[in-house]
């Protein structure tokens, strides 16, 4: 730790996200924890986040109190849920503080909201923060140009039981990145679900389908299907610490940028390829 550390908080600290943060911030060099948050309410207040993760005692205890602990940290990282990274946004806003959101299953009001946020402070806004994720949204890309306007095109995600959005931003993610490429609007496309008699697949679509079991940490699969061959590009993620480590290193990486919106791809050098 040096002087020009980089003071991380963490909302929703006591998630299975935030918990991996804990973790991630306290192994990556350049940044200490600052602060660790959760909402009123929750029966982790109080708590020692080091214990909370794991490490032992950190003297640093998850509040709510927002006000308090607002010179403590540059940077907060929101792993939550769309109405509490709102909340956090609000403050982050008023304070000038940098945020990263991890967060999934805004609405397109709440994403405009965030828009707006990053006139006055940095964001960096990724359904995805592994390398190996936003690397396939590159491919997509390729795919797409090459094999996008004949083929069907349908993406996979499986995550584990407790995920409450669907389909996983991830996979939302990857459905406008294709069809970015092929310059049209993914909601006038995109088959959500199926079922009963649907008729044959119409020309065009971009399927999705959702698996929900046990604790898979998320899988990805996009098909590009013509009579003959298909081409399948997936991502299988076997740790939360890839998300986390993505996170931290956004922070880091937000912190010499000028205001603005970011995402991942930004965060890796990979929208200038
Ligand atoms: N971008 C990425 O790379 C990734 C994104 N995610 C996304 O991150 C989010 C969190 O995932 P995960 O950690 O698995 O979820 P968890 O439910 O384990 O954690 C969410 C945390 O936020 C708290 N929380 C719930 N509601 C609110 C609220 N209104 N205000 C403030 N805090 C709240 C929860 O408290 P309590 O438990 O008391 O409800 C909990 O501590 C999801 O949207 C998920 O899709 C997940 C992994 C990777
Ligand atoms: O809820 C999760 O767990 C995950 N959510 C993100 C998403 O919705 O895409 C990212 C990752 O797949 C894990």
């Amino acid at each position: 730790m040096n002087n020009n550390s980089i003071r991380v908080a963490i909302a929703g600290a006591g998630g299975r996200m935030g918990r991996q943060l804990i973790n991630a911030v306290l192994q990556i060099e350049g940044v200490i924890l600052g602060a660790a948050f959760e909402h009123t309410g929750s029966s982790l207040l109080g708590v020692d986040a080091g214990e909370l993760a794991g490490l032992g005692k950190l003297n640093i205890r998850v509040t709510d109190q927002l006000e308090q602990e607002k010179d403590q940290f540059d940077v907060l990282i929101d792993f939550t849920r769309p109405e509490g990274t709102l909340n956090y946004l609000a403050f982050c806003v008023e304070n000038h503080k940098n945020m990263i959101i991890g967060t999934t299953g805004f609405s397109d009001s709440q994403k405009e909201m965030i828009a707006q946020a990053a006139k006055n402070i940095g964001i960096v806004f990724a359904a995805n923060y592994s390398i190996g994720v936003n690397l396939v949204l590159k491919l997509l890309e390729k795919a797409a140009k090459i094999m996008g306007d004949y083929s069907d095109i349908e993406i996979i995600e499986a995550h584990h039981r407790h995920k409450v959005d669907a389909p996983s931003g991830t996979a939302l993610a990857m459905g406008e990145s294709i069809a970015d490429t092929l310059n049209i609007k993914l909601a006038d496309h995109a088959v959500y679900c199926r079922e009963g008699h649907t008729g044959e697949r119409p020309k065009g679509a971009i399927g999705f389908a959702t698996i929900r079991a046990g604790d898979i940490v998320g899988e990805h699969t996009a098909i590009f299907a013509d009579i003959g061959e298909r081409v399948e590009i997936s991502h299988k993620a076997s740790s939360r610490m890839t998300f986390a480590n993505g996170a931290v290193r956004a922070a880091i990486w937000l912190s010499a940028q000028p205001t603005g919106l970011y995402d991942m791809r930004d965060v890796l050098g990979l929208n200038t390829l």
